[in-house]
């Protein structure tokens, strides 16, 4: 492959290396997000350093505080915290076969004791699986200066023996609140064909969001049969919607409605919701069971390896970032620019990026850059054009708004509106190629909606599948007054972000990856 070819003119940056000082700006374009325990040595490398200054590492019983107030950081309230007299009953969740009986059970099926089908609540999932040996480790993550192992659990997620909601008794809603994401459609359909498999009747889903709660659209009754082919197109069956009700409201028409399940699809903003509507539930000693399940496209979620649709976004931005290696390859210095979704994190752009093969330059909210100046992004694309007179941009949209007017404008859930980088950096570029007499054709996709709009791919679609399972598992079970707590976490370099921890999705914790970065800030 030619030395300058994209995939080798693209800079992959390790983690260990992206120092701000170690950095030069080729090396930045692509990189992945920084972790603050490092610093840099005289010979350029980079140094892991513990975290958690707080911890006394002098005291012998470090380890077990450390672990005592973690497990306490993820307590689940459980419905016998405000109802003690709540009773369980055994799951009517059926593990064993419904075909008939073959020579393996011709004493009958074993009991559930011998089934060994449920979870047991004990149960716990590893968060971490390297051990590093040394804080030097490439991507060290170190609670005490010698790297010492600690394990850090969460509950596992799954059907339980004991259920605390009778299934007749059950009156089920799914919302699904803010932008479309690929898979809300698989989630929708899990949840439902779980809750029957439970034994419950009474499921509706409520349109367009929190909305639905206060204006006149009716519920729409949900049962397998309505939702068995949904998940063959994107969106959303109940559709989504920003803004909307005060939480009062919504919990009033709960109440209205008799809902003593809910089901809540959506990001930060469903969350921070989803737990003042608990909190509200709570007041008013409603015994109603709330359970978040995460959608961030970004795949920006403390502990998750993967959120559904990021799949799908990464493998969709391959066509856009394609038809833009096309046009820039076919144009008389032709530059294509791909702006990507990624509010506070370039985990898709980055991936995209990497997948394609054809991006030479990579823009992420956790590093910043220069457009301008001698290692700014225009003079690299300058470079870029005198070498083989082409070359593609990916940008995430969260990427340099510090080069945009701040017009402190919001969307109707109070989110900021960002503008549009990929139209700055567009305009940018034409105008410094124009300057030195020697424009350049510059070309910029937005593929955002034609994404967002996507099926979930076969990936997504497990995942999604895993998610509305356990989802329902949770709202009956051992933990039923709400699964969605929020932990309010700071994304270093932008605005804090709340980071939602559902346990829905923790039987899918294996190996932790890129959203290790997230830990950091909790
Ligand atoms: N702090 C909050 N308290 C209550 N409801 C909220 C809060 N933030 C957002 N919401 C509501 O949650 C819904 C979705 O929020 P939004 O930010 O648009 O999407 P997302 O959940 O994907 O981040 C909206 O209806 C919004 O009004
Ligand atoms: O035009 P809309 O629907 O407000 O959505 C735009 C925003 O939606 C997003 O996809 C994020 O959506 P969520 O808030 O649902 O995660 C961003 O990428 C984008 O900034
Ligand atoms: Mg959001």
């Amino acid at each position: 492959m030619d030395a300058l070819s994209p995939a080798n003119g693209l800079k992959l940056q390790l983690p260990a290396l992206n120092s701000r000082h170690a950095r030069t700006f080729f090396t930045q374009f692509v990189s992945v997000p920084r972790r603050r325990s490092s610093s840099v040595l005289k010979n350029g490398r980079v140094r892991a350093l513990a975290k958690n200054p707080g911890i006394d590492f002098c005291d012998p019983e470090w380890k077990s505080k450390f672990q005592k107030d973690f497990e306490k950081r993820f307590y689940i309230p459980h419905i016998t915290d405000i109802f003690d007299d709540a009773v369980a009953i055994p799951s009517t969740f059926c593990l064993k076969s419904r075909t008939p009986v073959n020579e393996d059970f011709a004493d009958g099926y074993p009991s559930d004791e011998k089934w060994h089908g449920y979870i047991n609540n004990s149960d716990r999932v590893l968060l971490k699986v390297i051990y590093y040996s040394s804080p030097t480790s490439a991507g060290a993550e170190c609670i005490d200066p010698d790297c010492t192992w600690v394990e850090q659990w969460v509950h596992r997620a799954g059907p339980r023996e004991k259920i605390y909601f009778k299934p007749e008794t059950v009156n089920a809603a799914i919302v699904t609140c803010g932008g479309l994401c690929p898979g809300l459609n698989d989630v929708i359909r899990q949840i439902v064909i779980t809750l029957e498999i439970y034994g419950v009747k009474n499921i509706v889903g409520i349109p367009f969001g929190y909305r639905g709660f206060s204006e006149e659209i009716a519920e729409m009754p949900l049962s397998r049969k309505v939702v068995q082919n949904i998940h063959l197109s994107g969106g959303s069956l109940l559709g989504v919607s920003r803004g909307g009700p005060s939480v009062a409201e919504i919990v009033d028409s709960m109440e209205k409605r008799g809902i003593n399940m809910l089901f809540v699809l959506g990001g930060n903003g469903t969350h921070a919701g989803a737990n003042a509507i608990h909190n509200e539930c709570r007041k008013r000693r409603m015994k109603v069971a709330i359970v978040g399940v995460p959608k961030t496209i970004d795949n920006d979620i403390l502990h998750m390896d993967k959120t559904f649709g990021f799949d799908t976004a990464v493998e969709e931005s391959q066509r856009a970032i394609n038809s833009a290696y096309i046009e820039a390859h076919s144009a008389y210095r032709g530059i294509g620019i791909v702006k990507l979704m990624g509010r506070s994190s370039g985990f898709i752009t980055m991936q995209a990026s990497l997948a394609s093969g054809q991006i030479d330059i990579c823009l992420i909210p956790e590093v910043p850059f220069h457009l301008h100046g001698p290692h700014g992004v225009l003079s690299h694309l300058k470079y870029l054009l005198e070498k083989k007179g082409s070359a593609v941009v990916c940008v995430a949209e969260g990427a340099g708004q510090n080069f945009l007017e701040k017009t402190n404008a919001t969307d109707a859930s109070g989110n900021i509106v960002f503008g549009d980088i990929g139209v700055h950096i567009q305009q940018e570029t034409k105008k410094y190629f124009k300057a030195t007499g020697n424009p350049a054709d510059v070309k910029y996709i937005d593929p955002t909606y034609m994404i967002r709009a996507c099926r979930a791919n076969a990936s997504d679609g497990i995942l999604c599948t895993v998610l509305g399972q356990n989802a329902v598992s949770f709202s009956f079970l051992h933990f039923p007054t709400i699964i969605s707590n929020i932990i309010i976490i700071s994304n270093f370099r932008y605005d804090p972000f709340l980071a939602i921890h559902i346990f829905s999705q923790l039987m899918m914790v294996g190996l932790s990856s890129t959203n290790q970065y997230f830990l950091d800030k909790i």
